[in-house]
């Protein structure tokens, strides 16, 4: 090879390289760049441990573990997953249906608007988003209702990157963000107009011990909306082939046991609500929520070389192939999930707090 083809050979490879690393960017928003994936607040070093001892939690027997670990077990795998969701997904960390024509990114925030529109807030009300992730449903609502959004999420890592992007979207006056367990709120009794949680209740281990919660900080007369992670009325216990998918699920999504349809309504009657109206959104003439999902598959090995790259350089921490590894199956199983229809991750609820007498 002369000199000329090896140096353009070695430009190529350069060039490639780079892209590869630095430019590819989220397929929503060009938010969080591959070479800055990290392990959260976990120190780079201690990434694969934490990854680990992420696994245990499944394989110990449920009756030892006390449902007081469940929040620690979360918090450690949004440390381990929130750059991942964020360069490969968006800063909505949750499904929404397909809307023929419409992008993906219009599609999710329909379905965010759908829930403040539910809750029938004014501008200016005070709503609560349980379970805010990096606060991407929580910028939409604000923008589209003119309400005041204080989300709370578990993970730190969470709560700095949704104040970092409340700032950057100019929507840091409308938009709060506190660290802490929605099992146990720093609000006060009966302080808000609306609450609204997005796949993200199905982190509880007791859906009861969440909804009480917000029923404690719900105004009389308002409202309540959540998009529950359920098992429909198709699943089957005694299919194994269903109980490996749904086991597939829980593993790969930090989830102490995913519950079925009909106890929703239970446990909001059981607080105290009036359900007003339940429905779940996946079914027909919704089209599928988990196509997305399979189209992402191509991006998903490309990303697992980039993964795998960074990670050998020294770039990305350990573990972090691991993690991304898990989340290739995840795809795989809830993708399986939605096609058998014996999962879905937007069971909605709509309930109301009696005015007091
Ligand atoms: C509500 C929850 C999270 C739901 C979804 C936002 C996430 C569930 C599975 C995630 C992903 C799977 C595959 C990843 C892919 C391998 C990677 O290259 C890029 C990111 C993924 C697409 C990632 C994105 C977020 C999910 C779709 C749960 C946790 C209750
Ligand atoms: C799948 S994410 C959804 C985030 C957001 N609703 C969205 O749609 O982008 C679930 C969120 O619930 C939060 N969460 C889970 N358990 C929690 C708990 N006990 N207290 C507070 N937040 C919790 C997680 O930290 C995460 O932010």
């Amino acid at each position: 090879m002369d000199s000329l083809a090896l140096f353009a050979t070695a430009s190529l490879i350069a060039v490639s390289l780079y892209w590869f690393v630095c430019i590819l960017g989220s397929a929503e928003q060009k938010g969080k760049r591959a070479v800055e994936l990290s392990g959260g607040s976990i120190a780079k070093e201690n990434v694969q441990d934490k990854y680990k001892q992420y696994w245990s939690f499944f394989r110990r027997p449920k009756e030892i573990e006390t449902t007081e670990n469940v929040p620690d077990f979360v918090d450690t795998f949004y440390n381990l997953v929130t750059d991942i969701y964020e360069w490969g997904w968006g800063q909505s960390f949750h499904f929404s249906p397909s809307i023929p024509g419409k992008s993906d990114r219009e599609c999710t925030r329909i379905h965010e608007e759908r829930a403040v529109d539910l809750l029938g807030v004014k501008p200016g009300a005070r709503v609560l988003d349980a379970g805010c992730g990096v606060g991407g449903p929580m910028r939409a609502i604000a923008a589209h209702s003119g309400a005041n959004i204080v989300g709370i999420t578990i993970n730190e890592y969470q709560v700095n990157r949704a104040r970092l992007h409340n700032k950057k979207a100019g929507l840091d006056s409308l938009c709060e963000v506190v660290c802490g367990n929605f099992l146990e709120m720093p609000f006060d009794d009966n302080s808000f107009d609306g609450v609204y949680s997005i796949e993200a209740t199905c982190h509880a281990p007791k859906l009861e011990e969440v909804y009480r919660e917000i029923y404690r900080v719900l105004k009389p007369g308002s409202l309540y909306v959540s998009y529950e992670w359920v098992t429909t009325e198709l699943f089957n216990s005694d299919d194994p082939e269903h109980v490996e998918i749904i086991h597939g699920i829980e593993r790969g999504d930090a989830l102490p046991g995913l519950r079925k349809y009909s106890d929703i309504f239970q446990v909001a009657k059981k607080v105290g609500f009036e359900v007003v109206d339940e429905k779940d959104l996946a079914k027909p003439p919704s089209n599928p929520w988990w196509t997305r999902l399979q189209m992402g598959k191509i991006a998903y090995w490309r990303n697992h070389i980039v993964v795998t790259v960074l990670s050998w350089l020294g770039i990305a921490p350990k573990g972090t192939v691991d993690v991304h590894k898990m989340l290739v199956e995840t795809a795989d199983y809830l993708a399986k999930g939605g096609d058998k229809g014996i999962f879905s991750p937007m069971h909605m609820i709509l309930c109301r707090k009696p005015e007091e007498n």
